[in-house]
């Protein structure tokens, strides 16, 4: 006769009582499209990459409607280097010749998105990869943003102008997770690099998409960079727009991508630690505020961070 374990007991029922309070999430996203922005600084460790995975079959197993869109900057910076080519940014956007376009589309299409969706699938083979070139997806226009108050060109760069969201709905509808790398074609059909931020957000807007969730390698938006003691929990888009001309590096795209998919009609959009294993489960099935708010209405809040580390003004050694 087996024995009975008041501990195995204990821990079933406290399996159950965290299932049933995912009830009110379950309800909320039942059918509702989540967009996914999975960025490459949140892609260091295996470990991490399988429990992003899970994460989001276990949301599409749930009856929402996840899209991925990935980034994939450090690993093309990794493959510059391999082959002798510098990188540079200027304003968190790469500056892109025809030759560093080629290693950004091998990278994003044939490597990252290559690799999550083989992840994705070792749960069932849910996940199709695709880019902005494929069905017509993104169109894109060549950006030149203005740094230090003048228009630059910063080489092969786009901002999304047009979405046909057609060929992603067509994977949702068919029960898919649709896997999506941010390189694409202008209207003449040169490919353009286009940072995965401003493309999450402008599917998630196409798709008319209930949140966008943003992965990083930060807590949220500090409230004092390069001090990281303090996160913005929730802000309005108004407030956000105030500080978006203070912002710098990564966090330029970043916030500004999650402005315009609220100013735009997504219903809220949000920064988290993707360094955190099960980031957006957290998200989704807890009260506690993690990451970055963007929502519409809200008051400015400051938490402390979890991670508080002080650094004076030149940042970081
Ligand atoms: N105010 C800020 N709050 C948080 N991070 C900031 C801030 N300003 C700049 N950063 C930088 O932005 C980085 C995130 O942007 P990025 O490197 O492009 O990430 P990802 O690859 O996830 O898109 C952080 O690692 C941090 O170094
Ligand atoms: C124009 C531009 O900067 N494009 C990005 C595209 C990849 C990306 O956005 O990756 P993360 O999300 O990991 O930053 C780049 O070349 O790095």
């Amino acid at each position: 006769m087996t024995e009975w374990n008041p501990a195995d007991w204990k821990k079933a029922t406290d399996k159950a009582a965290t299932l049933a309070h995912a009830l009110p999430w379950l309800k909320k996203y039942h059918d509702k499209v989540i967009v996914v922005k999975y960025g490459g600084n949140a892609m260091t460790d295996e470990a991490l990459k399988r429990a992003f995975a899970e994460d989001i079959v276990f949301l599409r197993l749930a009856g929402f409607k996840p899209v991925v869109v990935h980034g994939g900057g450090p690993q093309i910076n990794h493959m510059l280097d391999r082959l002798g080519i510098e990188s540079e940014f200027r304003g968190g956007l790469r500056v892109t010749t025809p030759e560093t376009m080629d290693v950004v589309r091998m990278v994003l299409t044939g490597q990252v998105g290559r690799e999550l969706v083989g992840l994705l699938n070792q749960h069932g083979d849910l996940a199709v990869g695709l880019s902005g070139e494929d069905g017509g997806l993104f169109t894109a226009r060549r950006t030149k943003p203005v740094i230090d108050g003048v228009e630059t060109d910063i080489g092969l760069v786009g901002e999304v102008v047009g979405v046909r969201p057609e060929a992603v709905q067509d994977l949702i509808e068919a029960g898919r997770i649709p896997v999506v790398s941010t390189v694409a074609p202008d209207a003449s059909g040169q490919v353009h690099n286009v940072n995965a931020d401003t493309a999450a957000a402008a599917l998630a807007v196409a798709l008319g998409a209930e949140k966008l969730l943003v992965l990083t390698d930060v807590e949220g938006l500090y409230a004092d960079w390069p001090n990281s003691s303090d996160v913005i929990g929730e802000i309005s888009p108004e407030s956000l727009a105030e500080i978006v001309p203070t912002l710098s590096s990564g966090m330029i795209p970043k916030m500004t991508a999650c402005l315009k998919a609220v100013q735009e009609g997504v219903k809220r959009a949000t920064v988290i630690d993707g360094r955190e294993p099960h980031a957006v489960l957290l998200e989704i099935f807890t009260d506690e505020g993690v990451g970055t708010q963007v929502v519409p209405g809200a008051p400015t809040r400051i938490r402390t961070a979890m991670y508080a580390t002080s650094v004076d003004k030149e940042g970081p050694a």
